[in-house]
């Protein structure tokens, strides 16, 4: 548990008072944090009346009815009712939600892209929101979407929240502020933001252009994965996840909050910032994680293992060991396996695998996946090493290499993943992609012995 109470530690926002900045660890952790001293009620969530007038709120990210729970008390300066009225309906064109499988375009192939370039106009978290693929359905709260994200220009009194989804943020480009109802998350490349299901922020530019990625999860939230005989240390410790201490906005200013709900935005005029909590606590909160934290375990005498042994988070299907999303990283780490061939080897997978670069280079693409770029292998869809990748990793001398300049990471679902129009025909597609298995030579000419 955490109490942070330090009044000392507020800084004086532009827009008023009560700002903080600051984090509390552990992934899952039933935290309790409060902006004013005393905001939080002592042993109950319920008060008739609360410290300094503030309501209590519960948001809740499991049915009342799940075996365990995440759910968060809010106590804020007004209810989330005041911070709604009537909605009316807006056009986000580049932000999709599944099942969106537009009829001149195929998802059969193995894909790759550029960096999606940045433009010349002001964009947003959501005018500035690509969506790339999306897979399963929204409304029945099963499969993803995947987006790059283009951002030059800070939400100004604009706010959001999904009520589809948990989005997990990826930054490749530039420094974003997610400002929260339960606090401010500043995120830049090789961290990794996760915004749960329902919660209210805004979206500032730290540092810009921002570009980046963005699993949309319509499914039960991400959790680290169970480690099995791996034991309770190594790959993500949830120490190195941290949510934000309470922070508040007392903001009277014509504004708008903008929600996605079963795939359709609405927007609502409010007379005030949404980001009223003086105080909550509850295990159900953003959280940032730094993705250098991330230790790898892998092959330390032969063959290359599954990449699931490189899991930083996945999110369950309801069936065991089925995840509806895993995400995976590549990162820095030592190869060392004897008379192995050492990339990932070529293969066919029922899950779907989009992949994307956060920077320098991956080992089975030396060359056209970039960094900010993606690529797709679909359910079943053949793939593996390059031409190159291949040759130079089947007569490399073995000695212990250091893969250095590396961060890229993949979204692998269990449903396959549709292209939107824009991923098919915008987005810098490289047509020749698959040109880079084409001249992998047939070596067997019937006698026996390594070739
Ligand atoms: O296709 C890819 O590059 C991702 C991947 C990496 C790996 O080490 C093993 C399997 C796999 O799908
Ligand atoms: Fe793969």
């Amino acid at each position: 548990m955490n109490r942070q109470s330090d009044p000392h530690s507020m800084i004086q926002a532009p827009s008023g008072a009560g700002i903080t900045e600051g984090y509390m660890p552990g992934f899952g952790n039933d935290f309790e944090t409060e902006a004013l001293p005393g905001a939080l009620p002592e042993g109950m969530n319920s008060p008739q009346r609360c410290n300094y007038g503030l309501y209590g709120e519960q948001l809740s990210g499991t049915a009342f009815t799940d075996v365990r729970h995440e759910r968060t008390w809010c106590y804020r300066i007004r209810p989330s009712v005041k911070h709604s009225g009537r909605y009316q309906r807006i056009d986000l064109p580049y932000w999709h939600s599944a099942p969106h499988i537009p009829q001149d375009v195929t998802s059969l192939g193995q894909y790759r892209w550029d960096p999606v370039p940045h433009t010349d106009q002001d964009l947003t978290w959501l005018t500035g929101m690509r969506t790339m693929t999306t897979a399963g359905d929204v409304n029945t709260q099963v499969g993803m979407a995947s987006h790059i994200y283009l951002v030059t220009a800070s939400m100004q009194d604009a706010y959001f929240y999904s009520a589809d989804s948990e989005l997990l943020v990826v930054p490749q480009e530039g420094r974003l502020r997610f400002c929260t109802e339960l606090g401010i998350i500043d995120v830049a490349p090789q961290e990794i933001a996760i915004l749960p299901r329902g919660l209210v922020y805004r979206v500032e530019v730290l540092d810009g252009p921002c570009r980046g990625f963005v699993c949309e999860n319509y499914g039960a939230k991400f959790e680290l994965p169970g480690r099995g005989p791996i034991g309770a240390n190594c790959m993500a410790n949830p120490r190195d996840f941290k949510a934000p201490v309470a922070a508040f906005e007392d903001r009277e200013v014509p504004s708008t909050l903008t929600i996605k709900w079963c795939g359709q935005f609405h927007e609502t005029a409010i007379g005030h910032s949404p980001l009223d909590v003086v105080a909550w606590h509850g295990n159900y909160a953003p959280l940032k994680y730094d993705l250098k934290t991330y230790c790898p375990v892998g092959a330390i005498l032969f063959d290359h293992p599954d990449p699931s042994i490189f899991t930083v988070l996945t999110a369950p299907s309801g069936q065991p060991g089925v995840a509806n999303i895993d995400f995976v990283l590549f990162r820095e780490r030592w190869m060392v396996a004897e008379d192995t061939f050492r990339p990932p080897w070529y293969h066919k997978n029922i899950m779907s695998e989009l992949m994307g670069n956060i920077y320098g280079q991956y080992d089975a693409k030396p060359k056209g996946f970039v960094p900010g770029g993606m690529s797709l292998h679909n359910m079943m869809l053949p793939h593996g090493p390059d031409k190159n990748a291949f040759e130079g990793a089947s007569s490399a001398d073995l000695k212990p290499q250091k893969l250095d300049n590396t961060m890229s990471f993949m979204f692998e679902t269990r449903f396959p993943q549709h292209l939107t129009q824009f991923a098919a025909q915008e987005a810098p597609l490289q047509d020749d992609y698959i040109d880079c298995w084409t001249d992998i030579e047939k070596k067997f000419d019937g006698s026996p012995g390594k070739k």
